[in-house]
């Protein structure tokens, strides 16, 4: 899938992954009138709003953009029923050609992690059959419990030609409470990427790693270091737009042939139409709103590449 990934993204000459973080709030009230009037206001409500919100939003940018991130947790909050939306997105996603990368930053003890390989990017046995739970295409994980965490995820990707993206230093405010803290004189998240580019060595796609890192847009500086650490390795980065990150940090996080990272904007996209630069869409007219953020964000990512 990395081979993919990488080929998409020079086609469409866009390093953009748009995620797919529904909140109710954020979904336009025609939708969720839908819903609510075939399901009442339910958890299946909610999760059938929200799906029909994803899908106005794939519709609309499936053609500009190499991959999607649905990330996990603004679905479970709806219990099952928002894991069926998430799995109905991914799958529409992939219908639609994009390369699903599937936020759950999941990482646990060796056996436990196996499972959560196994569900979302493996098959499952059930007697004399097997199943695939979840079907994504990149997973991202923690590497907190270390390589017994880690190693059982790669297994299981080596085996399905799919990929991880495992975090190496977040985009968030307190991020280096833990992960700056110095070990040895090297902060920890360098040990991390150390250890990134030595798992990614074990599962190489043409010219980059199925094994990636995320670094958030936040930390430039950081990024400049981390991308020399793993030259072969790409880097999901997440933090632009909403969080303050902009296409002038970005530069650090690309590789001299131009790839080598994937900008992830959520809130900036699904709620461009909430945005005063998007209002004359109109909530109705939600997924143009999408659609137009998502060129202006390809265009203002050209600045990361001015020298
Ligand atoms: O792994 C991630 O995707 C991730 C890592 C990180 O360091 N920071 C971070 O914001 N994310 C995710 O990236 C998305 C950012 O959303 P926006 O701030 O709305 O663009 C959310 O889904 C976060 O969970």
């Amino acid at each position: 899938m990395i081979n993919e990934l990488v080929k998409k993204i020079k086609q469409l000459d866009a390093p953009i992954v748009v995620g797919l973080d529904p909140m109710l709030d954020y979904v336009p009230e025609q939708i969720k009138k839908a819903a609510f009037d075939e399901f009442g206001e339910t958890l299946k409500g909610a999760g059938e709003a929200i799906w029909q919100y994803n899908k106005g939003i794939i519709d609309s940018t499936y053609d500009l953009i190499p991959a999607v991130k649905p990330q996990i947790a603004m679905y479970e909050q709806f219990g099952v029923e928002g894991l069926a939306a998430f799995n109905k997105t991914c799958e529409y996603a992939k219908s639609k050609g994009l390369v699903v990368i599937g936020d759950i930053k999941r990482g646990d003890i060796g056996s436990t992690s196996s499972a959560y390989a196994v569900g979302h990017a493996g098959q499952v046995q059930v007697g004399s059959k097997k199943y695939r739970g979840f079907d994504e295409d990149f997973l991202t994980v923690n590497p907190y419990l270390g390589s017994d965490g880690i190693l059982p995820f790669i297994d299981v990707c080596r085996e399905e030609n799919k990929g991880l993206f495992i975090l190496v230093k977040t985009s968030n405010p307190s991020s280096g409470e833990f992960q700056d803290q110095l070990v040895d004189g090297k902060p920890l998240y360098e040990l991390v990427a150390e250890k990134v580019a030595m798992w990614g060595e074990s599962h190489m796609g043409e010219d980059y790693s199925y094994i990636g890192a995320v670094v958030g847009a936040t930390y430039p500086k950081m990024g400049e270091i981390l991308r020399k650490i793993m030259p072969k390795n790409f880097i999901l980065v997440p933090g632009y737009g909403a969080q303050g990150g902009k296409a002038e940090d970005l530069a650090p996080f690309f590789n001299e042939d131009g790839l080598g990272a994937i900008i992830n904007s959520s809130r900036g996209i699904i709620c461009a139409y909430k945005q005063d630069q998007y209002s004359k869409f109109g909530e109705e007219n939600y997924a143009d709103a999408s659609r137009q953020a998502v060129l202006d964000m390809k265009e203002d990512l050209k600045k990361a590449f001015v020298k």
